[in-house]
């Protein structure tokens, strides 16, 4: 199985290539310069000369806040880049894989959100999100959309880093109690899209296999539980480690709205895929520990 990955340097794209193996494929990294997704001229020109049996965009304008004084270059990548992406694979006759976001959700829901809920973003990444997940869809019925949460990796920019990094420079971080969701490991996004990526190929008219899914960790943590949870594990490797104090979203104000319920609702792509991920509590060890003894980059 060779799959074309968009997104170089990214936390999934980079967990895609250190799992691939296990999973007997083999992945080529696509980013830029080569492919920009502001640039969709080119997609089709590019992966055309590369070959490979499934296109996985893993690449994104991910800067939430920054997003709202952005609108216009986070849609052209998170909207129009994702559509072209998929174009590209159709007339290629390839299956595309799609991630996405649990911010297509406002987050008054009192439950976790299924596939048939309809999405209203509250902020600018969400809506680009959304829309590349519309654009995705019109492209080619040959797709599977994964929504998934709170992506955390030994790589590049998120909420464990930002936390281990706090830790070194304060002894107390006040971390929003009132947004719950689902920590997700990079890892265990990796396997779940290799599987599907496989039952993509190996049923090609299967409808089932195809469509919107949703795709997180097992369990499900407020921002300040998961900080609670990232400065246990790493006091006891002996790393950096800092009081919470928990406080509500009004106390933390940001540029971008987030979610107050990011939960999603798991079990479409267990049956139809056979994909369960781990509890959130399981992956985070692993990465606590390669992020203390291993350079960073
Ligand atoms: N991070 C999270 O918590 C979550 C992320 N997602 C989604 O999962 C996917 C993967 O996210 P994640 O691995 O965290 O992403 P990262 O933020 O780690 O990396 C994003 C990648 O996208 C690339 N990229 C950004 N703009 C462009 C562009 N114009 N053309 C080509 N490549 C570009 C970046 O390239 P470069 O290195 O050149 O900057 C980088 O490699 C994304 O679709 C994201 O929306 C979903 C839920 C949660
Ligand atoms: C750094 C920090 C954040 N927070 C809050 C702000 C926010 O509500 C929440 C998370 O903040 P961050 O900016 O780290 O995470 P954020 O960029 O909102 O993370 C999101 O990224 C995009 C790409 C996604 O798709 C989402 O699933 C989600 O993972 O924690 C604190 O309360 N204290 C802090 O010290």
């Amino acid at each position: 199985m060779r799959i074309l990955v968009i997104g170089k340097e990214g936390q999934v794209a980079r967990a895609l290539a250190e799992r691939a193996a296990a999973h007997g494929a083999v992945v080529t990294l696509i980013g830029r310069p080569l492919l920009d997704l502001a640039d969709p001229s080119g997609i089709g020109d590019v992966l055309a000369e590369i070959s490979g049996d499934v296109v996985v965009n893993a690449a994104a304008y991910t800067a939430v806040d920054q997003a709202e004084t952005e609108p216009e270059l986070a849609e052209a990548i998170n909207g129009i880049g994702a559509g072209a992406v998929a174009g590209a694979a159709a007339a290629m006759n390839l299956p595309v894989v799609q991630i996405s976001t649990d911010y297509v959700f406002d987050g008054a829901a009192s439950r976790p959100y299924g596939e048939g809920d309809v999405p209203a973003p509250l902020g600018v990444y969400g809506k680009s999100k959304l829309l590349g997940e519309q654009a995705v869809a019109a492209a080619t019925a040959n797709h599977a959309i994964l929504r998934t949460s709170w992506i955390y990796s030994p790589f590049g920019r998120n909420f464990v880093r930002t936390m281990l990094r706090l830790a070194r420079e304060r002894d107390e971080i006040s971390v929003v109690a009132d947004q719950v969701g689902a920590p997700t490991s990079a890892h265990d996004i990796a396997d779940g899209v290799l599987t599907v990526c496989r039952n993509l190929l190996a049923r090609p008219h299967e409808r089932s296999l195809r469509g919107i899914f949703h795709m997180t960790a097992a369990g499900s943590a407020s921002w300040a539980e998961f900080a609670s949870e990232i400065f246990a594990r790493s006091a006891q490797l002996g790393g950096p480690t800092a009081r919470v104090l928990p406080v509500s979203t009004s106390d933390y104000p940001t540029p971008a709205r987030r979610p107050a319920n990011s939960r999603l609702d798991c079990a479409k792509i267990a049956a139809a895929h056979g994909v369960t991920l781990p509890d959130w509590h399981a992956s985070l060890q692993p990465c606590i520990s390669r992020l203390l003894t291993e350079p960073q980059s």
